[in-house]
């Protein structure tokens, strides 16, 4: 018996297909992309995507799923299923849990939970200092030798030169990315929003572009200088952008990756102190979300990923100042940067869903990405003309900390497929 997804437009960047076609799934992989009309029978399965696109599954290179020690906010299981939803079938994990994933135990505890609680595939990412106190290097060839995909202190900057540099080499010597959250933790000091006209105006402590440029400026110097591989988490300024676009002429080996909020909001969004906006990097200027806009058009900035930061209500539920940062992202992403990119005609298709799944998929050396024959069947069907209003209603994150409640998107994922195994059908997260 073999599963087919027959009469969908399928996009596949990495093979240079897009093209109406019948996928062919057999044994949990791609049997092949072809018009099977004649081959198909009645003991098949068939999932009719005649008006959809058909790409490879999702890949988020920047999640937090919370799990160990963070469970009230989210876990594997909630995060994952949160992921299949939003149309991954593979998402990356940040180690900023409690305790920090900074060792061999860490690494092996999120592999086997996410075998034994998650829905989609889960890769971890290794803490870069121990306890991501920037102090001293985590283990990080331990870590590397039984399967972290890359190395962050996410959640904070590294904020001394020496031991960023170190790690830089380390991370060169396992083959692994550096991810960098680009902060000064001096300038950014207490602030909750980005400073400027609205945190001016709304009496909050402002956060300067600068301190995120300033780290972005010397991350590049750093791994330029060791020749390591550097990857800027949720890059939010144009400046951070004209500094990845000048390395990159240089031959730096530098990538960096945008948020949907990043382009779906600005500061002005804050005004109403809705805590749901408060993130890190703030919500930028309407310049900044320019800046980001041409950089994926011009392919400076290839990647797409959520930073899926799930907080408690409880949490989220009190002054502006005092709340958690970050963003529900992962069950809205593809429509938010639908309506962003693709609508605007800012990337093509085939760009975007590059973006999506093969760009990061080979940024940090994952499988997946590509739906070539041979390849684990990981598989997302969207539907480009469905709506659906925003609502907490079956949102299966733990953290329901959307600022895009409401709101009614276009183009949603009607179906997640993780090798061979369909995980969300209809809108309905299955299993
Ligand atoms: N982005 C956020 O606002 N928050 C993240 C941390 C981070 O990504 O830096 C979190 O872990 O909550
Ligand atoms: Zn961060
Ligand atoms: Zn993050």
């Amino acid at each position: 018996m073999a599963l087919y997804i027959k009469g969908g437009r399928v996009i596949d960047p990495a093979n240079g297909i897009n093209k109406i076609a019948d996928i062919k799934i057999e044994e949990g992989v791609i049997a092949g992309i072809d018009d099977f009309a004649g081959a198909i029978t009645a003991a098949d399965e068939v999932i009719d995507a005649a008006g959809k696109l058909v790409v490879p599954g999702l890949i988020d290179i920047h999640c937090h799923l919370r799990e160990p020690g963070l469970e009230a906010k989210e876990t594997i299981a909630t995060g994952t299923r949160a992921a299949a939803r939003g149309g991954f079938t593979a998402v990356c994990a940040m180690p900023n849990t409690k305790p920090v994933c900074d060792s061999q135990t860490g690494v092996e505890f999120i592999y086997n939970r996410a075998k034994a609680t998650g829905l989609v595939r889960v890769y971890p990412i290794g803490a870069i200092t121990k306890g991501s106190d920037g102090q001293e290097l985590a283990e990080m060839a331990d870590m590397a030798a039984c399967g972290a995909v890359a190395f962050s202190d996410d959640g904070k900057p590294v904020p001394r030169s020496d031991i960023m540099r170190l790690g830089l080499q380390y991370a060169q010597m396992v083959g692994k990315v550096i991810i960098s959250h680009c902060e000064d933790p001096e300038l950014a000091k207490d602030g909750v929003m980005h400073e400027g006209y609205w945190s001016t105006v709304l009496g909050l402590r402002g956060i300067p572009a600068a301190a995120e440029a300033i780290m972005v400026a010397r991350d590049i110097l750093l791994a330029e200088s060791v020749g390591a591989k550097l990857h800027i988490a949720h890059v939010s300024t144009a400046r951070s952008v004209e500094l990845i676009r000048q390395a990159q002429w240089r031959g730096v080996n530098v990538t960096g990756e945008v948020c949907p909020h990043h382009l779906a909001l600005t500061d002005a969004d804050v005004e109403g102190f809705n805590t749901a906006t408060k993130v890190n990097p703030p919500l930028r200027t309407d310049k900044d979300r320019e800046a980001l806009r041409s950089a994926l058009n011009d392919g400076t900035l290839t990647i797409l990923a959520t930073d899926h930061a799930p907080h408690t209500a409880e949490e989220k539920a009190c002054e502006y100042n005092y709340a958690p940062f970050g963003i529900s992202g992962l069950e809205t992403a593809w429509p938010l940067f639908w309506r962003e990119l693709v609508e605007p005609g800012v990337m093509t298709l085939p760009s975007f869903v590059a973006a999506m799944t093969v760009a990061p998929a080979k940024r940090l050396g994952l499988p997946g990405g590509t739906l070539s024959t041979g390849a684990a069947a990981d598989v997302t069907i969207i539907d480009p003309e469905y709506t659906e209003t925003v609502t907490l209603e079956n949102w299966q994150s733990k953290g329901k900390n959307t600022p895009f409640v409401g709101q009614t998107l276009r183009s949603w994922p009607v179906a997640t497929i993780v090798g061979g195994r369909v995980v969300m059908r209809d809108r309905q997260v299955i299993g």
